[in-house]
This record gives structure tokens, C-alpha cells and sequence, in this order.
């Protein structure tokens, strides 16, 4: 195994692993930590989907070290810690604990921390993190139910997390090139935050992080990592199609993002059948997953029907305000996974899940195991096939602000 991936959430593991695997790497993605006799067999890059993104720093840092550990007793020759591109965290965590604990386990003194994904238009200059046109700080994530996002400067956010020295990495060094840039990584004492602007620039940054334990980052970090394990490694189209288990299909929106509150609406407009929900409906027993999944069985058989909680940042400080942060997320969240179970234990065999937490939570309730990586949907978004409840399943796992307006009428075209 060359590269042994941990990452703090479902929808990123999977964008992992699509960029491996685009990059003609063999990939295996674990759902959940790996089983005690879990063999890599000839993976060459196993991604681990955890859901530590927002739970406890220690708990976190325990599962992730967990599956560490069983990455490199399989062989791992270098460990990617993966989050999410617009660093979702708080100031508690858990990327800088995560990162502390991994360099002790790996005995490294030094690693870097690149989110840049520029196909979804995040880029880090001078250690700022750019979201589109606008800093991070700027952007709809400063808004986030769960990790809210309002300092862009990623030193100082990491810094507050982290008991390892941090420090920048800016664009000057890695426009000298990648011997001059893995010269810098060399001295390195702590983390470096590594500016990206371009997927010429990741692939700058991953030819000098050949033979560092342990790196960390976003999806784009691996762009150019192939590389250095297979010489002729390139960006390989993956099949435009897949064939997929015949059944119903079904959206389950868990996301409120900008991204997946567009795509809601122009389903919406498109005249596809939706249900909206809320946590504080869910909260009062006013709706139970049972309306939902008749909701979603009643429709012809053709149709896409969405069942979403996205709502607007007021909308879900009034729930947050009633019931909790934390609460409001998770009723929210098993709420979805009882939708999901039920579909799945009956004839959804086709599902678009949008959101991280969200995309957790369900395949936890489905029992997933593990996850094929299919077609490339949109940057960051592969359908993907799993053994569920009831068979096969073709399961798209959105990140929540991934993916054009369309992508809820679009996605299926990839699926025969
Ligand atoms: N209407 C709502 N009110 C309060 N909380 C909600 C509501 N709808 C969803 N949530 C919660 O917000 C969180 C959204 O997180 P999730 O990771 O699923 O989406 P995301 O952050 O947009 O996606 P990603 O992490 O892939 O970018 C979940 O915990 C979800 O349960
Ligand atoms: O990096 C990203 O933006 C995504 O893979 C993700 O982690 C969203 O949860």
C-alpha cells in the first residue's frame, strides 16, 4: 500500500478517493474504522471514512490514531490525514489534534497542512484560505450549523488547535520549484501551511512531499502524490457510466450549504417532487421518517424525489436557539438515516446523499462497509457501489457545496 488515508468525513473520503483513483492509483474505501483482520490485499491506497469531524478531540484523535495504526501494520508507506477543503473545525478541533497526535505516532517532527482544492475554487495564498472570490471568512461558511468558519488565516486557525508549531509555506518558495520546496520541507520544524493556488501548484506540492510520513490536507493534495509511487501515474478519466442495481431513486439532503440549498431549489423549479423538513418539525414528533419514506414511495417510479432539511442560516439558529447545536444536528441526522434504512430496505436502490454528517449517519444506518468508486459526477463527487441492506446499492455522497445547480437532475445520467 502506498498511500493509507484517514479522513474526518464520509463525502471527503470519497473526493479522496475519486482523486486517487483518477490519479490510476487501486483504491479501496473503508467505511468506518477497518475490522481487526481487515487486509489491504492489493489496494494501493486505502481510504478510511471516519466521522470525527465535529465529535470529541480525544475521541477523535483515538479513531483516527486507531486506523493509523492498522494502515501502516498493512504496509503503508505514507499517511494522508484528510479534512475538508474549507478546514471545518473549531477551536477546540479536531484537525490540530489529529495532526499532534499522528506526527507522535509517525515519530515525524514536521508535516504540512494544504485544504487548496482549486476545481471547487478553494485556494490558500499567504496562508489565507480563499473560497471563490471571497476569504473563507467572507464565504457561507462563517455560517456553518456545525463549524462555523470566521478566520481565514489558516496559521492562526491551526495554531489555536494544535500544540505543534505552526507556520507558512507562501507561494514565493513554490514558484522555485519542487527540489526547493522539498529543501523547505525538510527543515521544517511543526506543521506548514502550505499556499496553493493551482493544480500546478499541488502538483509542485506533492512531488516534495515524496517520502514524508505524514501529510495532510484536502482532496487537491493528492493530485500530485500518484506520482511518486507510480513514474507514468497520470489524471486518468474514470468510465463516464456505470451500471447500477435496477430500483427506485431518492435524494436524502441533509446540507445547508449554499451549494445544496441551489441545487434544492432549481430541483424545486424543475418540478421534481420534494419534501421539505425541519428540526424543530422532527423535534414535536410533527413529522417521523415514516411520512418521509411514504413520501418517497408514492411518487412514479421514475421520479428523483428530495427529502431536505437545508434551510437558511436563520432558520437553523432558531432550531440551534431551541434545542441545541449539537441536538438540532443530530435528530436531524438520525432522522435521515431512518429515512434512508427504510428506502433501502425496500426499493430504493439509487440514493444522492448531500452532506458529510449527513452522508455519516445514513451509512452508518445502512451497515456500509465499504465503497467502490464509479463515474465522476462533479469535481470532488463519484458515484460509488456498496453492498446495502438489501443488496447493491449505487450511493452518491455530496459534499455540501459541491457540484453544479443541476446536480440533482444530472447525477443519474451516469448510472445504466
Ligand atoms: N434544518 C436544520 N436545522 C438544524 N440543523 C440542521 C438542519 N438541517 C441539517 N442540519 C444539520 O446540519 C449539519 C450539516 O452537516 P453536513 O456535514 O451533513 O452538511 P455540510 O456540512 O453542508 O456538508 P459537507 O461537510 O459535506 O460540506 C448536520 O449535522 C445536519 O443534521
Ligand atoms: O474537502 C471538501 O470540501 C470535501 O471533501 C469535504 O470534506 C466536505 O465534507
Amino acid at each position: 500500500m502506498f498511500i493509507g488515508a484517514i479522513a474526518d468525513d464520509l463525502t471527503g473520503a470519497t473526493d479522496l478517493a475519486l482523486m486517487l483513483a483518477r490519479g490510476g492509483l487501486r483504491v479501496t474505501q473503508l467505511v468506518g474504522l477497518p475490522d481487526a483482520d481487515f487486509q489491504a490485499g492489493d489496494a494501493q491506497a486505502v481510504v478510511v471514512s471516519l466521522k470525527t469531524r465535529t465529535i470529541a478531540a480525544d475521541e477523535a484523535v483515538a479513531q483516527s490514531v486507531a486506523a493509523a495504526k492498522t494502515l501502516l501494520a498493512q504496509g503503508a508507506e505514507q499517511l494522508f490525514f484528510k479534512y475538508c477543503s474549507t478546514f471545518d473545525s473549531t477551536d477546540r478541533g479536531n484537525i490540530g489534534p489529529v495532526i499532534d497526535a499522528l506526527m507522535t505516532l509517525c515519530g515525524t517532527s514536521h508535516t504540512i497542512a494544504c485544504p487548496a482544492f482549486p476545481a471547487n475554487g478553494r485556494t490558500v495564498y499567504r496562508g489565507h484560505l480563499f473560497v471563490g472570490d471571497e476569504l473563507l471568512s467572507d464565504s457561507s461558511m462563517r455560517d456553518h450549523p456545525l463549524t462555523p468558519m470566521r478566520d481565514a488565516n489558516l496559521v492562526r486557525v491551526l495554531a489555536r488547535q494544535s500544540v505543534t508549531r505552526v507556520s507558512l509555506v507562501a507561494n514565493d518558495v513554490l514558484t522555485r520549484g519542487a527540489d526547493a520546496l522539498k529543501a523547505r520541507f525538510d527543515e521544517l520544524d511543526g506543521i506548514a501551511i502550505v499556499d496553493a493556488i493551482t493544480d500546478e501548484d499541488l502538483k509542485t506540492i506533492g512531488e516534495a512531499c515524496r517520502g514524508m510520513k505524514l501529510i495532510t490536507g484536502g482532496s487537491g493534495l493528492a493530485i500530485g502524490l500518484p506520482r511518486n509511487f507510480v513514474e507514468d501515474a497520470e489524471l486518468a478519466p474514470l468510465p463516464e457510466t456505470m451500471n447500477a442495481p435496477p430500483g427506485r431513486c431518492a435524494i436524502l439532503a441533509g446540507s445547508c450549504s449554499t451549494m445544496t440549498r441551489r441545487q434544492v431549489e432549481f430541483a424545486e423549479k424543475a418540478e421534481v417532487p420534494t419534501l421539505p423538513i425541519s428540526a424543530m418539525a422532527i423535534a414535536s414528533g410533527e413529522i417521523v421518517p415514516e411520512h418521509a419514506v411514504e413520501f418517497v414511495l408514492a411518487q412514479g417510479e421514475n421520479e428523483t424525489p428530495v427529502v431536505y432539511s437545508s434551510a437558511t442560516p436563520e432558520a437553523v439558529r432558531v432550531a440551534q436557539d431551541a434545542l441545541g447545536r449539537e441536538k438540532a444536528g443530530e435528530i436531524v441526522e438520525t432522522f435521515m438515516a431512518e429515512v434512508a434504512s427504510a428506502l433501502c430496505r425496500r426499493a430504493v436502490s439509487r440514493l444522492i446523499v448531500a452532506g458529510g454528517e449527513t452522508s455519516g449517519a445514513i451509512s452508518a444506518a445502512l451497515g456500509l462497509k465499504a465503497l467502490k468508486i464509479g463515474p465522476e459526477i462533479a469535481p470532488g463527487v463519484p458515484w460509488t457501489l456498496a453492498d446495502g441492506p438489501a443488496g447493491p446499492l449505487a450511493l452518491a455522497l455530496k459534499s455540501g457545496n459541491f457540484g453544479n445547480e443541476d446536480f440533482f437532475l444530472k447525477a443519474w445520467e451516469h448510472l445504466q
